[in-house]
């Protein structure tokens, strides 16, 4: 697969500020990869994703986006090639309705009538936002709000998706109602960047970063990252309760072909064999 997003010895210091927050980020994404950052509080994270969005701009050190860099002087074309995904749901909504919402952005961007019905309509299926669409922001709860949000970015055709703790103001219900929708938007190939705190989030990735003091410090497949215990002691990072009871499982035996993602795969392997009580 073609690399997407290419970041070299990125450095960047907040005006005033003694030191470094990034010192030193080198990372590349390739198209269609679905890949989750995380790490303790302050280690860089939302900064990394701000100045990928554009909102700030790295002391020293190269980001490319498809092979071009992205500088100061392209900002307006950044913002459109990086989907950004808030926290707070409140935050992304224009339109009156759901529909205009979904319109706004795309009618701003004077795409063609029939190609911005086409797109709309294609998304709305795939985030199922059917029932959705002539209900106003304040009839929607929060995981509804974030699909929402989440189909007016793709609309535009981004080249990645970044989501800083999109899920984090959400209930168990809306939570999983979005990692739902991410996991379809990833097997549509769409690259994804995922900022997160929840580590049960983490394995519904296909790549785990983390971030420890303004550096990447691991970069691997979930269950690989969550192997390493003096990592995660040094990083501050838990082992999801999959992956805990997976190796307790199989200390005591219990075999598995292959690591878990979930608790349903979990139990679904357990559901195969005969247990004597
Ligand atoms: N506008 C700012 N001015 C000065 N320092 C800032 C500013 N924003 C963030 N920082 C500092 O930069 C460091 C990194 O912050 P950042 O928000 O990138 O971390 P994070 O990994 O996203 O943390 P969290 O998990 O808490 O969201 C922290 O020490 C923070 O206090």
């Amino acid at each position: 697969m073609a690399v997407l997003l290419d970041i070299q010895d990125l450095h960047f210091q907040y005006p005033g500020a003694s030191q470094h927050v990034l010192s030193g980020v080198n990372v590349t994404i390739e198209e269609g990869e679905f890949v989750a950052l995380a790490g303790r509080n302050g280690s860089g994270k939302s900064t990394l994703a701000r100045i990928l969005n554009g909102q700030l701009h790295s002391s020293s050190g190269s980001i490319l986006l498809g092979g071009e860099a992205l500088t100061p002087t392209n900002k307006q074309a950044q913002r459109r090639r990086i989907g950004y995904v808030f926290q707070n749901p409140d935050h992304q909504f224009i339109g009156a309705t759901v529909w205009d919402d979904l319109a706004f952005g795309l009618e701003n961007h004077s795409v063609h009538r029939e190609t911005m019905i086409q797109r709309m309509n294609y998304y709305v299926r795939l985030l199922r936002l059917e029932d959705l669409l002539h209900k106003a922001p304040h009839q929607l709860s929060g995981g509804q709000k974030q699909r929402v949000g989440l189909a007016g970015i793709l609309v535009l055709k981004p080249d990645i998706i970044i989501l800083d703790e999109a899920t984090s103001m959400l209930d168990p219900k809306g939570r999983h109602e979005v990692m739902l929708a991410l996991k379809e938007i990833s097997n549509q190939g769409i690259t994804i960047l995922m900022i997160t705190h929840d580590m049960e989030e983490v394995l519904e990735a296909d790549r785990f970063i983390v971030m420890h003091q303004g550096s990447i410090v691991a970069d691997n497949v979930p269950h690989a990252v969550f192997d390493d215990g003096p990592l995660l002691e040094t990083t501050g990072l838990k082992r999801p309760f999959v992956v805990e009871l997976q190796q307790e499982l199989s200390k005591a035996g219990i075999t598995f072909e292959q690591d878990c993602h979930s608790e349903k795969e979990l139990i679904d392997h357990l559901c195969k064999y005969n247990f004597q009580v």
